[in-house]
């Protein structure tokens, strides 16, 4: 019988799918089901309806997988952020490490023996250097209070992160394993401070109120910490207050800076930035670099594991008659930095200014000489002209957000002319997306999955690509 949506089944979890989900199968359809693990029998309803699968809640666990695990956090099951904190680690690893394989086979349609065993990271918690968390008027409520009969009030200054898939409803976090305890602390501080001074949180709905983010930013070199508050409006007065109050709960924050974002979109980066303390950024280290970071320059999240990464793409991208090595979505230079010594010459393409300007002041600060960046949009810069300018490449990396590569930058990496492509990758569907078009004209060696990102279902990849 088909499932109808709003249908109770029973269902035995088989294994997981990408984005963390448990899969069964239920007359030969495959019903994807949220918080299980493999293993899990359950009780569930029937959320979404299409062709080929369902989407199912859980309403009850039956029969708990052996595999199961005493999540960490209280919030393990509520938050969209740490899909696994129920598996132990060894597992979430086999699951990505097959979550690449699947990808390379359905959507690259290559052979997926190219993927080597996943890298797996030494620190299963406490291991990110930024945490976003947002503010809200709207709070997720509990299990508990959704299932009482009274109506309960979800309005209030709600500070941590987005329920899954809520732009407007925020699970208040009281914890989080994922970066250094500091990081919660300052939350519930930031969120009590406003609560006693009756500074309003932003309203997604109306446009109005006044907090938006808090992001904080901790190195695993150095002693720095960052707090970034991104605000609606610019008040220096409100600011201030907040910042005495920071300062004097927390003397070991290094800087504190404002991000005004006074646009309907959102997210954490403002329109216009005031540094009230410090610096204005943070200094890490990644290998025998150091890195300065601005609140808006992209860097790895997980720094020693970055290390393992890069050093996979430095492997990869053999330069051991150096030569000239293009860097593309280079962010702050951490890539290119690390290469440099291997190369000839070494050139960044990056489209955030002040993440370009921290490469060339890194650059320098290292003693990296031969290194330069270019400020731009890929598809817009990496051109014939562009090519005319700078040469040819004798190796190009490539590590672009998730959304992947623009079809024109994909296009023109299939007309270079160049031996090797390294493609750095956070998601391994766009990953295989724009490997599908470039296996024409590149030869796709392997593919190795790095894992950046213990407890949750993100999973990091760098492939090999030689010229046909
Ligand atoms: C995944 S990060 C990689 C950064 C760097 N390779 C690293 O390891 O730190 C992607 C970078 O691409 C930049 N970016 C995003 N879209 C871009 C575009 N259209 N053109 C150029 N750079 C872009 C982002 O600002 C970010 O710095």
């Amino acid at each position: 019988m088909a499932l109808k949506k709003g249908s109770e089944v029973e269902l035995t979890i088989e294994s997981t799918a990408f984005k963390g989900k448990g899969i069964a199968k239920h007359d030969g359809i495959a019903v994807f089901v949220p918080g299980t693990a493999p293993g899990d029998i359950v009780k569930a309803r029937i959320t979404r309806k299409k062709k080929s699968f369902r989407e199912a809640k859980v309403l009850e666990l039956l029969k708990p997988s052996p595999q199961r695990i005493e999540p960490k956090c209280s919030h393990a099951n509520v938050c969209g952020g740490c899909t696994w904190q129920h598996l132990p680690y060894t597992e979430q690893i086999k699951h990505k490490e097959q979550h690449v394989r699947d990808h390379i086979e359905r959507i690259a349609h290559l052979d997926p023996e190219v993927v080597k065993p996943i890298l797996g990271c030494d620190q299963e918690f406490y291991y990110r250097n930024k945490m976003e968390y947002s503010f809200g008027t709207k709070r997720w409520l509990t299990e508990e209070e959704i299932q009482r009969d009274e109506y309960v009030d979800d309005s209030a200054f709600a500070a941590g992160l987005h329920a899954p898939g809520r732009f407007d409803k925020i699970l208040n976090l009281n914890e989080c394993h994922l970066q250094d305890p500091i990081s919660y602390q300052l939350l519930d501080f930031v969120r009590n401070s406003c609560i006693q001074n009756n500074i309003a949180a932003f309203d997604t709905y109306k446009k109005e109120g006044f907090m938006r983010h808090l992001v904080i930013r901790n190195s695993h070199f150095t002693d720095d910490l960052m707090v970034n508050l991104v605000t609606f409006r610019d008040e220096p007065d409100t600011m201030e207050s907040i910042k005495t109050a920071l300062l004097e709960n927390f003397p070991q924050i290094t800087t504190i800076v404002n991000n005004v974002n006074d646009q309907p979109n959102p997210t954490a980066v403002g329109r216009f930035e005031h540094v009230l303390h410090g610096p204005g950024y943070i200094v890490d280290q990644i290998g025998n670099h150091s890195f300065k970071i601005h609140a808006n320059a992209f860097f790895q999240t997980n720094t020693r594991q970055a290390e393992k990464l890069y050093s996979v793409a430095r492997e990869y991208a053999e330069l051991d008659n150096g030569g000239h090595l293009f860097d593309l979505y280079c962010g702050v230079g951490t890539l290119s930095l690390y290469m440099a010594d291997k190369a000839d010459k070494v050139t960044g393409i990056e489209i955030v200014d002040v993440a370009v300007e921290n490469a060339n002041f890194n650059a320098q600060e290292n003693g990296v000489e031969n290194a330069e960046f270019v400020l731009g949009d890929m598809k817009d810069t990496f051109n014939d002209d562009f090519l005319a300018q700078n040469g040819q490449p004798d190796c190009v990396i490539t590590d672009p957000p998730r959304s992947g590569m623009h079809p024109d930058v994909v296009e023109q990496l299939c007309n270079l002319d160049v031996d090797r492509l390294v493609y750095v990758s956070c998601n391994p569907s766009t990953m295989a997306r724009d490997l599908e078009k470039l296996k024409e004209f590149y030869v796709v060696e392997s593919v190795q999955p790095v894992d950046m990102f213990p407890q949750t279902y993100h999973i990091e990849a760098v492939a090999k690509l030689t010229r046909r």
